[in-house]
């Protein structure tokens, strides 16, 4: 799937208007930040039902305890892809994710220092160090970042041919699928174990609260009360 929608400008759609009149929705992102969202919830008040978290529950929207709060599970390119056209108006989302969408109907308000990792180019190791990239004029690069990517190249201008993939990028250059890849490193350990190294860093990468532009023109109260309400959670952790 390719994932080049940023810089589109969205209208809610009357579903999600009527929707936002019996309550908010949150979305949180399934996998990882789901799990290290769990106690940020719990001290922002947040009870989701407890099958939230299981991801072999087929259910996807959740109500909480507080009644006009409910909570849906998706992916996590999904959160501001749902934040964005309004279907939800608050959400939690990689750094990222809005770096690759650039939505402007987003807002993203709070950093709340979950999901630590980096945006960054690699390269296979034996070949480190040993390009010229002031004589390139294109390049191909596998990633599931495809705008952030070819922004990054374009600054030094570079033409960045992308390979999209979902996952597995690392294994692109060593099968002649592309020369170099931009990907989310942490420790570092899926780079070292296939055989590259991280040559640049494009950008540092933490999870966002995000709200939607509107409700929050619309819904001010409300809106506000949450971004308080998560706000107070991070300085009480
Ligand atoms: N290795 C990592 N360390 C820390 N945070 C990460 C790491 N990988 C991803 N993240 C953060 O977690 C978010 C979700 O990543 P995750 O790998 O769970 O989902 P995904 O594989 O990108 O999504 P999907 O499974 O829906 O395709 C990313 O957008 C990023 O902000
Ligand atoms: O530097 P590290 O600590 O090794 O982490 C980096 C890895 O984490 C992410 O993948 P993830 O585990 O989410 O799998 P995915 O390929 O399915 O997205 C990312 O795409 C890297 O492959």
């Amino acid at each position: 799937m390719l994932r080049t929608r940023a810089m589109t400008a969205v209208t809610p759609s009357p579903k999600a208007a009527e929707a936002a009149t019996n309550g908010l929705v949150l979305a949180l992102p399934k996998g990882r930040i789901l799990k290290e969202c769990a106690p940020l919830l719990a001290a922002a008040g947040i009870a989701p039902e407890p099958d939230y978290a299981d991801e072999s529950s087929r259910r996807l929207r959740f109500h909480t305890a507080i009644p006009e709060l409910d909570v849906i599970r998706v992916r996590s390119f999904d959160v501001a892809t749902f934040v964005a056209f309004g279907a939800a108006e608050i959400g939690i989302c990689g750094a990222d994710v809005l770096m690759e969408f650039d939505y402007p109907e987003i807002y993203a308000p709070l950093d709340l220092g979950i999901g630590a990792c980096r945006i960054a180019v690699a390269e296979p190791a034996d070949a480190a160090g040993r390009t010229d990239f002031g004589r390139l004029s294109r390049v191909r690069v596998a990633s599931k970042y495809p705008n952030i990517t070819r922004r990054h190249f374009a600054a030094r201008g570079i033409q960045a041919e992308i390979v999209a993939l979902n996952g597995a990028m690392e294994l692109a250059p060593g099968l002649g699928l592309s020369r170099l890849i931009v990907d989310l490193v942490q420790t570092g350990s899926t780079l070292k174990a296939n055989g590259l190294v991280e040559t640049e860093t494009i950008a540092h990468v933490t999870s966002r609260l995000i709200v939607n532009r509107t409700a929050l023109k619309t819904r001010p109260e409300e809106i506000a009360h949450w971004i308080a309400r998560f706000r107070d959670a991070l300085a009480a952790a």
